[in-house]
Order: C-alpha cells, then structure tokens, then sequence
C-alpha cells in the first residue's frame, strides 16, 4: 500500500487521528508562500536575493528532503523556518501563523554534531532541556537516557564525547534536538561527514526515530540517494535565487528498511531526480510541478 494511502487510513482512527489533526482542520503545519530572503552584499547597500518566490507545504509528520546546487538558498530557506532568518516577501507560518523567531517547537540538527568536550554524552543530551527549565536535572537526565536509547546508544551517557565514533556522535546529535521535544526537525546535512555505510544505517534509523516521535522534517542534503530514501517528498532548488522548480513524490511508506535500495524503482526515482537536479544546474529547470 502506499504511504498516501496508508495515512488517510490511519488519520481516521486514533492517536494518528488527534496527532495528525492537531492543527486547525485543513491547515498546513508549515506552509511557505512566495518566500523571498535577501542578504546585504557586503560593502554596499544592495541586497542579494539566497531564495525567491518559493513555496511549500508539510503537513504534520510529513518528511520532506531538499536538494538543489551549492548555493542556491536551501540552508537559508531552512533557517527561515527555524526562525534565525527573516523574510523580505511573502509568508512562512506555523500552523496558519507568522513564525516569530526561534521557539523550542522547532530543532535545527547541523553537519558537525559539535558536542561540548568537557560534558559526558548524557549531559550533552539534556544540556537544552536543563537550560529551557523545562525539567529539573535528574528528569533532564533520565529524558536523556530515554533519547540515547531511541537513538541506538544505550549505555554510552557516561563517556565523553571524544570517546565515540562520528556515527555515534551524529545519533547524539539527533537525541540532543529530540530532547526540547520539537514539533519540527530542521536538518542540514547531518550525516554528511559519515561514511557511506554509517550514513545509510543512519538513514534507517531517523526514519525509526521520527515515526516514533511523530515529527515534521525538513532534510537538506546534496546526497540523491538519500533524498529518495528518506522522504515523501524531495523538492529540487533552482540555482541562486533558489526556488522549488520541482516535487517528486517518493511512493513508498515510511518507515523504510533498506532492501528498497536496491529495487529497479529506487533507482528509477533516483535518475528522475538527477534529471532534474541536473537540468535545473544547467539551467533549463521546469516549472514547479508535481510528479507521480
Ligand atoms: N549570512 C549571510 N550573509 C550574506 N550572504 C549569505 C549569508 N548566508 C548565505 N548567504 C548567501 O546566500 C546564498 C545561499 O546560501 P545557502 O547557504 O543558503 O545555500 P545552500 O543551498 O545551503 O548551499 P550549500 O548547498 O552549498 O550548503 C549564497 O549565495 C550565500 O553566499
């Protein structure tokens, strides 16, 4: 069954049902409408426009990948999200409203884990939550345990940072966002410094996580492979002013083992991505449309 298919069914009963229909009925949870970001050229009074006119629409628990060529503004749309950039034009709400600045409902998981060294990996963990106030230590603690666990890395709280392996600290990386209990998880490029069979496990494994914890997510990679494994849907960027020119729908359900990888269908999806990808590099991307 498809995944479409499967979430219209599960959003009629239950937990899904309330989770999915947390918002005002029919509204988006994050909706993006002729989004315009500029950046002054340094040295000048002129402003540079990163992306242009771009829209896009998650619905709650959606996972959606985007990728489009160096530069064209996909970490700066995602930092509008996150509420660390303004937009010039346009609009880019949460749940029908303005995103106001950065709010704990949102989570950015960055490239470079950057851990702090003189803190074990537990207190890495329930560092936001302590700092937030939102638990006193010893639940901010055990809530880090709780996180390690989910993540792969039960037992591991008391080393160091320095004692694990890059995977490792990617999977802290995760836990650590995970800990505010975001409603949306903003990743750019996580498992980008891992090495090709870490990252597909990784891959496996967020999927696991963001079912678990029912969270949006907005993923940034140049990696085709991994869009089309991890998403519903992968939006391709033109070049700088970025914006969507295409969204490939991704057909299967979610979570995902890895033997899709290696179906003549992946592959299909993969080419049909690249084709795109690689149009829209050389300049002749299509117009934003849907596929599939
Ligand atoms: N703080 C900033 N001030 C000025 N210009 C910026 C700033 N951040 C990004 N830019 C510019 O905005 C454009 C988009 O950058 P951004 O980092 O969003 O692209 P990207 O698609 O994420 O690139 P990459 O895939 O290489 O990481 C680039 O031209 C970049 O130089």
């Amino acid at each position: 069954m498809l995944r479409r298919e499967m979430r219209t069914l599960s959003s009629t009963a239950g937990h899904d049902a309330a989770h999915i229909g947390a918002g005002a009925a029919g509204e988006a949870h994050l909706e993006a409408r002729d989004v315009v970001i500029e950046y002054p050229k340094p040295g000048s009074k002129e402003m540079t426009t990163a992306v242009e006119r771009c829209d896009l629409t998650l619905d709650r628990g959606d996972f959606v990948c985007l990728v489009g060529p160096s530069g064209c503004g996909k970490t700066t749309f995602l930092n509008a999200v996150a509420g660390f950039v303004k937009i010039a034009e346009g609009a880019l709400e949460l749940d029908g409203r303005p995103i106001p600045g950065p709010g704990p409902d949102r989570a950015m998981v960055f490239q470079q884990a950057n851990l702090l060294p003189w803190r074990t990996v537990q207190a890495n963990v329930s560092y936001g939550l302590e700092l937030s106030r939102k638990a006193k230590k010893p639940a901010a603690r055990q809530r880090a345990d709780e996180l390690l666990d989910l993540v792969g890395l039960a037992g591991v709280g008391q080393q160091y940072p320095a004692q694990l392996s890059g995977g490792m600290q990617a999977r802290v990386n995760l836990a650590r966002a995970l800990a505010v209990d975001p409603e949306i998880l903003l990743l750019d490029e996580p498992f980008a410094a891992i090495d090709a069979q870490t990252r597909e496990v990784l891959q496996v494994e967020l999927l696991r996580v963001c079912a678990a914890r029912e969270v949006t997510a907005l993923f940034v990679t140049h990696d085709i492979a991994e869009a089309a494994f991890l998403a519903d849907r992968v939006c391709v960027f033109s070049p700088r002013p970025g914006r969507i020119v295409k969204e490939i729908t991704v057909p299967w359900d979610r979570p995902r083992s890895h033997e899709i990888r290696r179906t003549p269908e992946f592959a299909q999806l993969c080419d049909e991505i690249a084709d795109v990808l690689y149009g829209v590099k050389a300049g002749v991307g299509d117009e934003k449309e849907g596929s599939r």
